[in-house]
């Protein structure tokens, strides 16, 4: 049987995306509600309650609006907004994360789809604190810088109407509140919330996430090895996965480390460098901001839920 999927909020930065990825599907059925009624709660409603999937790309409370509107219990939802993902009942769409997690997007009716920004440091995170090689309690910084894309149409409306005079790097969240601090504690596994210092480019697409940690002062020090086996194992292990280990870093500059260079794929290459003598490691994983960290992370987490190989 074919898959209904309806993208609410389809003319958007992330439902565009979504809709160019699945333009040369035969194996699913896109059903496309009418411009004009986009916004129109009766018409979305007969649409969300016809798909098999339901994938929002909406502001927040359009999308706990839209899920509101489902009145049957067929229609399983994928939600790219903020608004579930540390909620009851939702399973976070990163199927990576560990070995469980692939099956339980598979057999979930509500599914998060995460934010851009705390995947790469998850993805760090969670293996190496399960492993036992990092402690929950440790004190995280992530930074990193972001394509202006990112910030969904208004943000991009404002950089291409100005990119000469818009500043090549301009630092964010400075009152130390982004809304991804929640789902970046609650499965990276850290007991205590991360500082987010995010970056956002002059640049449209990609992105590059950072961890520097200071080891010192833990009752045991991993090395920089250690940190890269216990990574490379964990995703070596994982079936399908688009999560990829590069070699343990040992240059002074890599031209890996580009954000833009994952752009239009759902790749995402983690990087561990270290100093052990030091005890410090920098942790940079590279993907595509509206690729793993959006659209291709859905089409990936529908592509579990119907049981398809993408074709
Ligand atoms: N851009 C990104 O990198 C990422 C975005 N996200 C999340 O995905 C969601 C969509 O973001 P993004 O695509 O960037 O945002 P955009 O602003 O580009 O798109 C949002 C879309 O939703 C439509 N919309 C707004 N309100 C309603 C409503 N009440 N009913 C129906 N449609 C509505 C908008 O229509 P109109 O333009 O006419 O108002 C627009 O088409 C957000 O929750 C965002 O947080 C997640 C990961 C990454
Ligand atoms: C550059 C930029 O502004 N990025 C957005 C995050 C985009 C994203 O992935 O977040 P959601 O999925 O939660 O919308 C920000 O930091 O708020």
């Amino acid at each position: 049987m074919t898959a209904k999927i309806f993208i609410d909020g389809e003319h958007g930065t992330t439902g565009l995306q979504i809709r160019t990825r699945l333009a040369e599907r035969r194996d699913i059925e896109v059903i496309s509600i009418p411009t004009e009624k986009r916004k129109d709660p009766a018409a979305r409603a007969e649409f969300l309650n016809t798909a098999d999937i339901a994938i929002l790309c909406l502001p927040d409370d359009a999308a706990r609006e839209s899920v509101s509107l489902i009145e049957n219990n067929t229609t399983r939802v994928i939600d790219a907004s903020t608004a579930h993902r540390v909620a009851e009942g939702w399973t976070y769409g990163f199927a990576e994360m560990d070995k469980a997690q692939g099956d339980a997007i598979r057999n979930a009716g509500r599914v998060a789809n995460p934010g851009c920004w705390p995947q790469g440091p998850i993805a760090f995170l969670r293996p190496l604190i399960a492993a036992g090689l990092l402690p929950a309690d440790l004190a995280v910084t992530v930074n990193g810088i972001s394509g202006y894309s990112g910030g969904g149409r208004t943000m991009i409306e404002d950089y291409e109407a100005s990119r000469d005079e818009a500043p090549e790097f301009m630092p964010y969240a400075l009152t130390l509140k982004h809304k991804h601090v929640p789902e970046l504690q609650a499965y990276s596994g850290l007991s205590g919330a991360p500082l987010m210092q995010p970056a956002v480019g002059n640049f449209a697409q990609g992105m590059l996430t950072a961890l520097p940690l200071q080891l010192g002062h833990l009752p045991r020090v991993p090395t920089g090895a250690e940190l890269h086996a216990a990574l490379a194992d964990h995703y070596g292990a994982i079936t399908g996965s688009v999560v990829d280990v590069a070699p343990l870093g040992n240059a002074e500059r890599s031209g890996a480390l580009d954000p833009e260079r994952h752009n239009g794929s759902n790749n995402m290459t983690l990087h561990v460098f270290a100093n052990d003598a030091r005890a410090q490691a920098l942790l940079i994983a590279v993907y595509d901001n509206l690729g793993k960290g959006a659209s291709g992370a859905a089409v990936q987490n529908m592509d579990l839920m119907i049981g398809s190989d993408g074709r």
